[in-house]
């Protein structure tokens, strides 16, 4: 037997395999042999059988054969090449709308053709628009195999596809790395055996199971695809216990002294996670803890004990936010919590005046600044902090993890707590949090009355607008948030511009403010600080207001397009209302008419339950987890074959699976693991 390629093999050094075709490939992610073989068909066409002309069904996808019997280009009513194919039972018409002189040439009276194509009915009986043209002998043979069609990119054909993966096939290693048990008691066959039926189902294979992807040669795939995931986040996790961080005495007196000055006792959910992150910062490994809690639970109180516990110890902490209004309130919260312990917070933005920032820099750099808060103007280069232990980023998901790595670059190894309101459902917390610690906080602060949801058709409108200004003259404050408008901001800010223009004609006695995502970073906190401190009643607003924002004498909002905003978004701008103790409502605009079946179900769900995580489950079904995390932009890379609603329970499988291997055979695990490293590489660093 000839000696196969190692998988790994790289493209560049295959004969055959030109630089201009490396760079297509490449954009498909296949960078070599292994990547060829994982590159799965989308579909498949059945050219195993000819179809007798007679038997054919419209919309059938169909293989025939015959003698073309009449050929001729039309001019009227517009350019065509007419064929009339002929075989024992009937006559078919192909018709070509774009067609080559080579294909005139071909396709003429007495060529013995086969064609494949869709079937449909046409003024002449049946007929194929395009289909796909061979000349053949009478006993030319048919594939043995169905045609597999893959995933392309501009100017690379199916046919060079298709050579180069039945390359690939033929000449690549592809060992069984797994022990047979494992995959066979999970009913999968093994990794070559897959990757053939795969490439090259057989005539009679189960085409509906294979293209719906439960078939055992995809699930085996899929599980070997997030085996690897999970080898790798175990690795990273081990890896992480070697890894050095200042370990962090107790902060007895800071803690104490912050908690004394509070007005409320901390709730046992926040005591317990206080003290799970506290024990880790303890460590002299860096902590990789994610606290959850629903919107309004008060996470920002367990995270300014996580930065005492790093400031008694004579280090600093960061706070990262994703917007700057959240960073400028979070800012706000903190200078009222620990300025009067004598800590010095320092506050990054990007709208800080020059000399501003020159001097905030340079407190972070000579550690005079012990809290540093800031969007991502804090992982510029020039931020150089001099001694940072704990970096805490709200509302993780939203960052890119690069700059999650590059925060937590600046200092070495801080530790790191990352906080979510949006709850990770539980598929997507074995797999791509699958190394962090997670902590939740599972109850709301006391006295909170449940925020009442409803859903009002924008033809009572004028009694929406009644609410808020009874509201407001009762001494509360409103939100009324603008449409979503994805495909122009332009269109966006002018509505919100208009719709405050609007509420301010209306309610001539109230006192009104605008916020949106094009106001200068200055402006926004502005608007903010007016509305934080009741000078402002109403408040007209596009999304920026969804994160984080806390206040709590606001008890409406009003919402309007609701259908167009994702289940969690919705749950997190509802959240910015119920944070005090007056009852309060949120009110979800729709236009009536317009709306979906899913949109309806969608916003039945919003309206049904307040539950953040049965919320965020409802979601991950409806968007998939690429949207769900924001991830898509954010650069992480996604599973390809598997899919975690889909192969749920081969998750849970490799879950088991990685902890045995790792623990029985670590050769294989890690052969494994080299196997997938193109797909899971980018996951060890997450
Ligand atoms: N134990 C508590 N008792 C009463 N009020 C609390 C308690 N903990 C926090 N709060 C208050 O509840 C409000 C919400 O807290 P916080 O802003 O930390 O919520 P959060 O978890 O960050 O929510 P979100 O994700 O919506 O920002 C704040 O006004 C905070 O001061």
């Amino acid at each position: 037997m000839a000696l196969k390629l190692p998988a790994n093999t790289k493209l560049s050094d295959i004969k055959g395999i030109t630089p201009a075709l490396q760079g297509r490939l490449a954009k498909l992610g296949i960078s070599n042999l292994q990547g060829l073989l994982l590159h799965l068909p989308l579909r498949y066409l059945d050219e195993t059988r000819i179809v007798p002309i007679r038997e054919l069904r419209t919309g059938e996808q169909a293989q025939v054969q015959g003698e073309i019997v009449h050929a001729e280009v039309q001019y009227r009513p517009r350019k065509s090449l007419i064929c009339r194919l002929k075989d024992e039972t009937g006559q078919l018409v192909l018709r070509f709308l774009h067609f080559y002189p080579s294909q005139v040439a071909s396709l003429k009276e007495g060529s013995c053709i086969r064609a494949f194509g869709e079937v449909r009915g046409g003024f002449f009986g049946w007929e194929m628009v395009h289909p796909q043209c061979r000349k053949v002998a009478e006993d030319t043979p048919v594939a043995e195999a169905l045609t597999p069609l893959y995933p392309t990119t501009a100017g690379l054909s199916q046919a060079s596809l298709q050579k180069w993966v039945a390359f690939a096939l033929q000449q690549a290693a592809m060992d069984e790395i797994l022990p047979a048990a494992i995959y066979q008691h999970l009913g999968l066959p093994a990794f070559a055996d897959s990757l053939h039926q795969l490439h090259h189902p057989a005539a009679n294979v189960d085409l509906a199971s294979l293209e719906s992807r439960d078939h055992p040669a995809w699930r085996r795939l899929a599980f070997d695809e997030l085996l690897a995931q999970q080898l790798s986040m175990r690795q990273h996790h081990e890896r992480r216990k070697h890894q050095g961080a200042p370990a962090l005495a107790p902060s007895d007196k800071l803690i104490t002294a912050l908690l004394r000055r509070l007005p409320f006792a901390l709730t046992q959910a926040q005591q317990r996670v206080a003290l799970e992150i506290g024990h880790d910062l303890q460590q002299a490994h860096p902590m990789q803890r994610l606290l959850q809690g629903d919107v309004g639970s008060g996470k920002t109180i367990v995270a300014a004990m996580a930065a005492l516990q790093a400031i008694e110890n004579g280090w600093q902490a960061a706070i990262m936010a994703p917007t700057e209004i959240l960073a400028e309130q979070h800012y706000q919260k903190m200078q009222d919590w620990l300025h009067p312990l004598g800590i010095q917070v320092a506050w990054l933005s990007g709208s800080q005046g020059k000399k501003e920032r020159r001097a905030m820099l340079e407190s972070v750099a000579n550690g005079e600044a012990q809290l540093v808060i800031g969007t991502h103007a804090l992982f510029q280069e020039h931020v150089v902090f001099q001694r940072l232990a704990l970096a805490i980023v709200d509302e993780q998901h939203r960052f890119g993890v690069q700059q999650r790595l590059s925060l937590r670059q600046k200092g070495g190894q801080p530790h790191q707590l990352m906080m979510s309101a949006t709850p990770i459902p539980r598929t997507l917390s074995m797999s791509y949090f699958a190394d962090l610690d997670v902590s939740v906080i599972d109850e709301l602060p006391p006295g909170r009355t449940p925020v009442v949801t409803r859903l009002v058709s924008d033809a009572r409108r004028e009694e929406v607008l009644e609410r808020v200004q009874q509201a407001c003259m009762e001494g509360r404050q409103a939100y009324w948030v603008c449409p979503l408008i994805e495909e122009s901001e332009a269109l966006q800010l002018q509505t919100v511009t208009e719709t405050f223009e609007n509420l301010q004609a209306t309610f001539p006695e109230l006192r009104v403010g605008l916020v949106h995502g094009r106001m200068k970073p200055a402006e926004k906190q502005a608007v903010m600080t007016a509305f934080s401190t009741g000078e402002t009643q109403l408040l007209v607003a596009t999304t920026v207001i969804e994160v984080g924002v806390d206040v709590p004498n606001a008890s409406l909002m009003v919402i309007e397009h609701a259908e167009r905003m994702g289940l969690s978004q919705l749950h997190q701008l509802r959240g910015r209302v119920g944070r005090g103790a007056a009852k309060s409502s949120c009110i979800l605009l729709y236009q009536d008419g317009r709306l979906s079946e899913t949109a309806r179900a969608r916003l039945k769900i919003i309206y049904e339950s307040s539950d953040g995580f049965a919320i965020a489950q409802a979601d991950l079904a409806l968007r998939g987890p690429g949207e769900f995390m924001g991830v898509r932009q954010s650069g992480v890379p996604m599973l390809k074959i598997a899919d975690l609603e889909r192969d749920q329970d081969l998750l849970e499988a490799a879950r088991s699976i990685a902890a045995e291997l790792l623990a029985r055979e670590p050769r294989a695990a890690e052969m494994h693991l080299a196997r997938w490293l193109g797909h899971a590489e980018e996951l060890v660093k997450v």
